[in-house]
């Protein structure tokens, strides 16, 4: 069933031919308001009544009290935005009801099953609760109680009258409040707040192709809440800088969301920031506070920054093109000390130790990939170009030249080292995601670098992500890479769910992700100050969400069933709380079971999350691969030194190593 009017399933599938996400920048060729003018634009921007008008944050204080309470809120895209930051509010906001609803009825399903369609750190956790409700359980207020803190009535009884220090506290069994669906209509409909979290990628053809914000997607979306919603309905932005101003009147926030791949519910739990962009209106500001009141039943007032509405979406699109700045100006770097044997993370860290500069986001390697920093910066320059500040716009594009810059240099120096040519090797790529700790593969270095290798004409190129799908891996390189690339089809690139066979026979490995699982440094031994504390007893009389996470975290790991890094991933020890409602089987044909039966790899399925990373035995890797044992680490997770013990040529982008001087 797709729920859209036809016209909207038109648009979405422009939207659709490019799946990575969206730039943000006004086209001109549309028909609705842009977000962002040049400044003489006052009646647009409203500057004049600005002026005069009192501080927003006092105004919104002044809003707050007259805000209606959220009831019901509708979360247009079940991406990688859309999913995550609705389940973490749905969890934190119990009295609301959260509807997610997209068109993608596959995304649906998976994400009513035990197959969340994608794979974030923490995100089963808050999802069974979310989605499923809860049971009541019975925790120990203190761990003098009992050390396994969960408890029946019986024991709850017994605490009591054996007078133990600490109490034992009954959490009340939480109904469902997340629900997924495709029916967009009936949700929009029904909703006081609509999130709207589609993708809205770079435009592939027409004016501002390659830069402009392809809002097709958007602005189907918005034909659909304009049909339905009811009036005084808030409609928020979470795609990045897409503001629409539908005909009617609604009052659109914009609220940028900041998560990052990997650490999604991490981000959201604990946003440094929320930022709530209005119109300078009473009914802005109404509408702002009315978010806000959402977001602060787990973020502190202090941490929501609330603007005007171009400063919010002006400052999601700077956040990370500067962001994506410093990694260019890291690998510029990189480059300066390859040709002059200084060590780049020696600079980073020498450099990084100034707070004026700050050691995050100096990771040199073979650059930024993922569906943001690139559209973004390029949205950045598409709207300097608009302005007409040309200066503006190329000193932004630089960014992304030097990330090409990045990406190519490395190649180079993989055919430089392997005597200029791949003809009758075989090279294999170690990483396909974007980033660690993610199946997400947009915009993927990895996926640049096969294809380039590919032009070498390899007699192999072998790939392996411990958390993508090979499947999928393989279904992605042949539509961008081409059928005919793949090996089933007589071209190089073969997927492979095993390591050690992707790397059997290689005459180079080629590191393009930074997952843990290559490093090769000895794997710490457990670390008690590394393992979440017992947050008992608690700082609350009643445990808030938070405190009941963070008490199933500690239990996870401190359970005598527990390995030392936690990896037990039986029923009880996924559910030490004894919280989670049973999920129901899978119908016998599921085809994610399936292909994780055929895969044996968990991509989909957070459940597995707390399964152990297991890290390349690198001495394995070196027995059958083939002199002289060429390793290129793209991502610097390396110990060089260790690696030339084991007896392999290491080349890392900007680290010392053998053959630095000679690229
Ligand atoms: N991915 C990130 O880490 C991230 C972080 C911050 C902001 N953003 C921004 O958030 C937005 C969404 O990004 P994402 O990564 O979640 O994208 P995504 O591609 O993962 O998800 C978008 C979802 O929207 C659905 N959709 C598209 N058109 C629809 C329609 N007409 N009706 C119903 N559903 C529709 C798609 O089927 C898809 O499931 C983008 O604007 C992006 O720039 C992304
Ligand atoms: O020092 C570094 C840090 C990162 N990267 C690469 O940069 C890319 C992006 O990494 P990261 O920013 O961690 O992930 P994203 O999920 O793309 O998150 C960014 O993009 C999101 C979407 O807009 C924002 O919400 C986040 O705040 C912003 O960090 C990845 O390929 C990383 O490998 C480096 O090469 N070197």
């Amino acid at each position: 069933m797709n729920p859209l009017p036809p016209s909207a399933v038109e648009a979405d599938e422009l939207g659709a031919l490019d799946d990575s996400t969206a730039p943000t920048t006004p086209e001109g060729s549309l028909t609705f308001s842009p977000p962002l003018r040049p400044q003489d634009d006052a009646a647009y921007l409203n500057l004049g009544s600005r002026a005069n008008s009192p501080p927003l944050s006092s105004a919104l204080s002044d809003a707050a009290a007259r805000a209606s309470p959220v009831r019901n809120i509708c979360c247009v895209g079940a991406g990688f935005v859309g999913g995550p930051t609705a389940a973490v509010i749905a969890f934190h906001n119990p009295d609301i009801r959260v509807t997610v609803v997209d068109r993608d009825e596959k995304r649906i399903r998976r994400w009513n099953s035990r197959h969340p369609p994608i794979y974030e750190p923490g995100l089963n956790d808050i999802l069974r609760i979310a989605r499923d409700g809860s049971r009541e359980c019975v925790v120990a207020s203190s761990p003098t109680n009992c050390d396994a803190a969960v408890s029946s009535r019986d024991d709850e009884a017994a605490g009591a009258s054996e007078g133990h220090p600490g109490r034992l506290i009954t959490v009340a069994a939480r109904q469902p409040n997340l629900v997924f669906t495709t029916d967009v209509a009936k949700c929009v409909s029904e909703a006081d707040v609509v999130l709207i979290a589609v993708n809205t990628p770079t435009k592939s053809r027409g004016n501002g192709a390659g830069s402009a914000t392809d809002m097709a997607a958007f602005e189907a979306v918005t034909a659909v809440v304009a049909q339905h919603a009811s009036p005084g309905t808030i409609i928020v932005e979470k795609s990045t800088l897409a503001l629409y101003q539908p005909g009617v009147h609604f009052e659109v926030l914009s609220n940028p969301e900041f998560l990052a791949a990997g650490t999604a519910v991490k981000d959201l739990l604990h946003a440094d920031r929320i930022l709530i962009g209005s119109s300078d209106t009473a009914s802005g500001h109404r509408a702002a506070a009315a978010l806000a009141s959402v977001y602060a039943s787990w973020i502190p007032r202090s941490r929501i920054i609330t603007t005007h509405v171009f400063s919010s979406e002006l400052a999601k699109l700077v956040a990370n093109s500067m962001l994506a700045q410093r990694i260019s100006s890291i690998n510029s770097i990189a480059a300066v000390c390859d040709a002059t044997g200084a060590d780049v993370d020696e600079v980073a860290g020498a450099i990084g130790a100034d707070p004026r500069i700050g050691g995050k986001f100096l990771r040199a390697g073979i650059g930024f990939g993922g569906s943001c920093f690139k559209k973004d910066v390029l949205s950045l320059v598409y709207l300097a170009e608009t302005l007409v500040l040309p200066e503006v716009a190329s000193y932004w594009r630089a960014v992304i030249e030097m990330n090409e810059f990045a990406r190519n240099r490395f190649v180079s120096r993989v055919v430089k080292c392997l005597n200029n040519t791949l003809a009758g090797k075989k090279v294999t790529v170690l990483g396909y995601a974007f980033k660690k700790d993610t199946n997400d593969t947009r915009e993927s270095p990895a996926l640049d670098i096969i294809r380039a290798l590919e032009e070498e004409g390899p007699r192999e190129i072998a790939v392996f992500d411990p958390l993508c799908i090979p499947a999928q891996m393989a279904d992605e390189i042949g539509r961008f890479a081409g059928p005919g690339a793949l090996q089933s089809n007589g071209g190089p690139v073969a997927v492979y769910a095993d390591v050690y066979a992707a790397c059997w026979g290689a005459d180079a490995v080629l590191i393009t992700t930074e997952f843990d699982e290559f490093r090769n440094a000895p794997v710490a031994a457990p670390n008690a100050d590394a393992r979440p504390a017992d947050p008992r007893p608690f700082a609350r009389a009643e445990p808030h969400e938070t405190d009941l996470l963070a008490l199933q975290s500690y239990l996870r790991l401190s359970q005598p069933s527990a390995t030392p890094s936690g990896l037990d991933s039986g029923p009880d020890a996924e559910d030490p709380l004894n919280r989670f409602h049973p999920m129901p089987p899978c119908p016998e044909d599921c085809p994610d079971c399936r292909a994780e039966r055929v895969t044996g790899s968990a991509g989909y399925g957070a459940s597995k999350e707390h399964v152990a990373k297991s890290r390349v035995d690198w001495s394995k890797v070196y027995y059958h691969m083939n002199r002289p044992h060429w390793v290129f680490d793209g991502r610097g997770v390396l110990d060089i030194a260790g690696m030339e013990k084991i007896g392999f040529r290491v080349e890392s982008v900007g680290r010392r190593s053998r053959m630095a001087m000679m690229v």
